[in-house]
This record gives C-alpha cells, structure tokens and sequence, in this order.
C-alpha cells in the first residue's frame, strides 16, 4: 500500500497540513461537500478523505455537476453514484438544462450549483480534487497569456466560495501519478473522460505535449520547482493585494461616490507594483469586464500627462478624466474630450 501511505502521510502532515484547512472534531459535526467528476483525483479526494472520516469526526457528501455535453455523461454521473453508495455517502446531482458552451461557461456553472448544493445541504466546505499537476498547467498556461504573478499563483489551497462556504484543495501537493497509484492499490473504477486525450484542446496538448517535454530537457523535478514558484508567489500576493487595500483604507486619496475619483498625488508617491494593483481594485468595482493589463497601464499614464483634460476611454461605457488634483471615472456620455 505504498502510494496509500504515502497520500495519507502528505495530508497529515505536522507542519502546514492540508488537512487542517478543514475543521477536525468540531461540535456540530462539520458537513464537507466533495466534488467528484469520476476522474482519478477527485475519486482519490474521496477515498482518502471517507478514511479518515471517522477520526477527525466528519460527515461527507460527494456532489456531481452532469454538464451534459458528452454523450456518456449520464453513464459518468452513474458512476458516481455508485462510488458514493459503495463508500457509504450521500451522494447529490445537479444536471445542467442547457449545455454549456464553452470549458469556461461549464466551469461557471460547475461552482455555482457546487455553493447552492453546498447552501441547500449546509455544507460550510466544498472540496476538489486539484493536484500539484493542475496547479502547474495553470501556471504555465496564465504565463503564456502574459499574467502576472496573481496568474502564476495559481490555485490557492483555500478560497472563500461564497458566502459562509470555504473552498479547499487537498492535494495541491499531490501529483497526478500519485492519485492514479492511489487508484490501482485501491482498487477503485475511475471514470475517463473520452477528452482527455484529445490534443485539439490546448490544455491537453500542455499536459501531454509540453509538460513531459519539458521534464525530460529542463528539469525532471519540472512539476516540484513550478508549484514551489506558484507556493510563493502566492503570499507575495496576498502581501502585495493586502498592502492596496490599506491604502483604501488608511487614505483619503478615494471617493466612491459618483462619480469615483483617485487623487493623483497621493497614488504617484506609491511604488509602480501597488499603483498597478490599486488602480486594479479601483477598476474592478466599475468595469464591466476584468481589469487587464492595458486598462490599468492606460489609467496610470494620466499620472504622467500634463493636459489638464486628458483622458482615457475605456472598453465599454467609462472614461477616466484627469481633472487635478483627481482622476475621476465617468460616462463617455458625460464627457465630451473623448480621445
Ligand atoms: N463534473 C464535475 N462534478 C463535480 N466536480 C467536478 C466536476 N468536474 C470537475 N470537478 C471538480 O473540480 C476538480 C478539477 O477538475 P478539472 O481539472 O477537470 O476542472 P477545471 O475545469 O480545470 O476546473 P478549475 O478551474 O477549478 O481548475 C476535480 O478534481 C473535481 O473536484
């Protein structure tokens, strides 16, 4: 039982455990949501867990999202259900009515009934199977789309789903031989999605194509020395996000009120990684769409431009004005300098 002891040692272990992410012997009994797809890391996710039910005094449920868009899907959720049953959980189902379009759309819809399943059952944690070898697609893929280092953190162990309902992931320290070794010594039926192997999807051509070409002309160690980068980025991060929300906090340097205004002076005197980030959260609130890096460049140029009224359109309705000593974001349609 080599791969079982060691998965059940990396979850227990002393030091930044995974598993003390989530509540040990708590009175009421804590209610934890497993999402299970079939695959191998999600299916490992609960067999690990359903073993160590009992001694840290947890009551689990697995929940499936039937997306609907491949024609097994039914047979998959079955599959499910018959997992939770063999393993003694409850086990819940959300089919989709209409089929998602895109893998971004069915993601969506995925942790949407994930928090009101969670809701409706009165589950405070909701976990996924993500390993370490996630956590590095994603980080090398957000790097090839020029992300910064919120892109390359990929995957946080722990995230706020909704309200009152914890996000966790296990085994982000896990790689995806281990749950597949897991699997087989368990003797446990996983459920493979036809997709997988198919290289028209740019994930899979990452994971099957890139990542073990990589392995085999950079580093072996490829998937330990990406995670450890994503590791620490992550509270650069965190450090970096916490730093701009105190200068919302500590300055009068903001209005919220219609329409939202920066003042200049006090945002030039801060180091260009918070000014980037501050005008981020800034943007957040009133764009429509995400924050990207052209949004935020064009809104720090205002910083530098002597015009009294310059500004700089955004895409959709908003423009942001420099009126000194404020930037302030406004309708196109309330502004007439329009560049
Ligand atoms: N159909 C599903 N039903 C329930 N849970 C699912 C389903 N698909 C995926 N999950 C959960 O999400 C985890 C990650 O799955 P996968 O890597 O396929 O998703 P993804 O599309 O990359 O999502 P993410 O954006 O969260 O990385 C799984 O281990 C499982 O816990």
């Amino acid at each position: 039982m080599q791969f079982t002891k060691l998965l059940r040692t990396k979850l227990n272990l002393v030091m930044r455990s995974p598993l003390s992410l989530l509540p040990q012997n708590t009175s009421p009994e804590p209610k934890i949501l497993i999402a299970v797809s079939g695959g191998q890391d999600s299916i490992c996710l609960a067999k690990l867990l359903q073993m160590q039910q009992a001694k840290f005094g947890w009551h689990l449920a697995i929940a499936h999202c039937d997306h609907r868009w491949r024609e097994d899907s039914q047979a998959n959720a079955d599959h499910v259900a018959r997992f939770a049953q063999d393993l003694g959980l409850d086990f819940i189902l959300r089919t989709a009515d209409i089929v998602p379009k895109s893998e971004a759309s069915a993601r969506h819809w995925r942790y949407e009934m994930l928090a009101e399943m969670a809701k409706k059952h009165d589950c405070g944690y909701v976990v996924t199977g993500h390993t370490r070898s996630d956590r590095v697609e994603t980080c090398l893929y957000n790097l090839m789309r020029g992300s910064g280092a919120d892109g390359l953190a990929a995957l946080s162990w722990r995230r706020s789903l909704t309200d009152g309902i914890e996000l966790v992931r296990p085994l982000l320290n896990v790689s995806r031989a281990e749950t597949a070794g897991f699997c087989m010594e368990n003797q446990i039926a996983i459920w493979e999605d036809s997709t997988n192997a198919d290289l028209s999807y740019r994930r899979n051509r990452l994971r099957l194509e890139t990542i073990p070409y990589l392995q085999a002309n950079f580093n072996p160690q490829l998937e330990v020395a990406i995670a450890q980068t994503a590791e620490l980025l992550q509270e650069d991060v965190r450090y970096l996000e916490n730093q701009a929300q105190n200068f919302f906090q500590e300055n009068i340097t903001v209005v919220w009120n219609e329409p939202p205004r920066l003042q200049c002076e006090l945002l030039r005197e801060q180091p260009l990684a918070l000014q980037r980030r501050i005008v981020r959260q800034f943007l957040g609130r009133y764009l429509k769409h995400q924050v990207n890096f052209e949004d935020v460049e064009r809104f720090l140029n205002l910083l530098t431009v002597q015009n009294r009224s310059q500004s700089s359109p955004f895409t959709g309705q908003l423009v942001a004005m420099l009126e000194h000593p404020w930037i302030v974001l406004q309708s196109r349609l309330a502004n007439n300098h329009d560049t």
